[in-house]
């Protein structure tokens, strides 16, 4: 039985936003086991779309292809009943984050410089899309001021685990907590 974020009626899927490392595939996969809900992760939707790595898009074509693909898949998705986590650069394109959000509530998973550092080790063989000469801090500042514009509900998730995570999404938006 599916179970519905009955908090919010008008929206049937959950989409996942936040920095690389912030936790989006990890926990949104949690989340759709907990709920029942299905899952699907954009960045191995859009792998298995190309036949190909992102990381070999971005070094191969550069950042502004991988923007235009990526949204290109972001429109395209047209679910109910899903958690979709997005990758880290969905929010650079405003009409895929508008498309997901039709049915979809927008939930950032936020975390602090320190924690990313940690977690991302050398982003640069991560495949982040980050502009020639633009700093960490810079993309990190530039990206929440995004995500938190895109979203319903913000969860703070420096500090916690992540079943600790679940337990406070399926409070904050299946049960009405
Ligand atoms: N709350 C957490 N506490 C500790 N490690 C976490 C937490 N959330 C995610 N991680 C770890 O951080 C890394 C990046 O997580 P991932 O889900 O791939 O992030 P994203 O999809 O946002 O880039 C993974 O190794 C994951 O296990
Ligand atoms: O933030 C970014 O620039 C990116 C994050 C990646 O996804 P995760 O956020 O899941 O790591 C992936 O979409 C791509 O490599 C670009
Ligand atoms: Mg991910």
């Amino acid at each position: 039985m599916k179970v519905c974020p009955n908090k919010f009626p008008e929206k049937s899927n959950v989409v996942m936003v936040g920095m690389p490392g912030a936790g989006k595939s990890t926990i949104g996969v949690l989340l759709a086991k907990e709920t029942s809900f299905d899952f699907l992760d954009v960045d191995v939707y859009i792998q298995g779309q190309e036949h190909r790595r992102l990381q070999e898009i971005i070094d191969l074509e550069g950042i502004e292809v991988f923007k235009e693909l990526e949204e290109k898949y972001l429109c395209q998705i047209d679910v109910d009943g899903i958690v979709v986590s997005t990758g880290g650069s969905a929010v650079y394109s405003k009409k895929g984050m508008q498309s997901l959000a039709q049915k979809g509530l927008v939930i950032f998973l936020k975390i602090n410089m320190q924690t990313l550092e940690e977690r991302l080790g050398d982003f640069s063989t991560r495949g982040v899309v980050i502009a020639p000469g633009q700093t960490f801090e810079d993309l990190f500042a530039e990206r929440n001021k995004l995500y938190s514009e895109a979203a319903d509900i913000v969860i703070e998730c420096d500090g916690k685990t992540q079943d600790e995570l679940v337990v406070e999404i399926v409070e904050k938006v299946f049960t009405g907590k």
